[in-house]
């Protein structure tokens, strides 16, 4: 289900872009329907973002994040390599690589940015032609048991991760759309519908 947030009147369609922030909280599938999104919509590009957690399981550098030490990611920031970053559920520090969003936007591709609400206030300040979009569970319990059944947390982190959620939820209007990710593909679809499409390098 899709709602129009706070810059867009119920009556009209919600603007579209061609750069998406998405965000929302922990365990609501924001990673899920990016994936979707890939796999269906190769034409769209999806930021990598650099971190100083741990890999999980599965996950690859380069494709889930580059997975950096606390030196590299300091001389990211210092270069000033990254267009937001934040300290994350109090754990691990998360950031946008400047450049590929920069080429990704110039060569025309529609982009999508997957960060959390602190790097989201961060790119309206700096880029406030983006769309911000908000993924929202259909109701707490869900959000609580899609994050338990992750199984990729302890107690301790899951626990800190739903005090952060508490607080995203309740920016929820901060956001021009919500989204509501009842079921992957129908988020996902409803998240492109929101994507100015490439630019036509054709003459004619
Ligand atoms: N629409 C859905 N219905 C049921 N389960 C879902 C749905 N979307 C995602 N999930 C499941 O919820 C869990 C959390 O999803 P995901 O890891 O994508 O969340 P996230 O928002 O990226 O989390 P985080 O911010 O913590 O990285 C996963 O096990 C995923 O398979
Ligand atoms: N501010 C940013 N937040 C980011 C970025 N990349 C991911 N995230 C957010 O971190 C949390 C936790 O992710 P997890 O993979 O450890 O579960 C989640 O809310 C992501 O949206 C980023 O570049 N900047």
């Amino acid at each position: 289900m899709i709602e129009s947030g706070s810059s867009d009147s119920a009556a009209s369609p919600p603007r579209r872009s061609r750069l998406i922030v998405l965000a929302g909280p922990t365990a609501v599938g924001k990673g899920t329907v990016a994936a979707d999104v890939r796999r269906r919509h190769p034409e769209v590009w999806i930021s990598v973002s650099a971190t100083t957690r741990a890999p999980r399981p599965g996950e690859e550098n380069g494709v889930h994040y580059w997975f950096v030490s606390n030196e590299e990611f300091d001389a990211m920031i210092e270069r000033g390599d990254l267009l937001e970053w934040a300290v994350v559920h109090q754990a691990a520090r998360y950031g946008t690589p400047r450049g590929p969003v920069d080429l990704a936007l110039a060569s025309g591709h529609p982009a999508m940015l997957e960060i959390d609400l602190q790097g989201a206030r961060q790119v309206r300040e700096t880029m406030p032609e983006a769309l911000f979009v908000f993924l929202k569970p259909p109701s707490w319990d869900e959000l609580v048991r899609r994050l338990v059944g992750r199984g990729t947390e302890s107690e301790a982190e899951r626990e800190r991760r739903l005090e952060t959620a508490r607080a995203e939820l309740a920016a929820e209007s901060e956001f021009d759309v919500t989204i509501v990710n009842h079921e992957v593909h129908a988020a996902a679809e409803q998240l492109v519908a929101l994507m100015v499409g490439p630019v036509s390098t054709r003459s004619d």
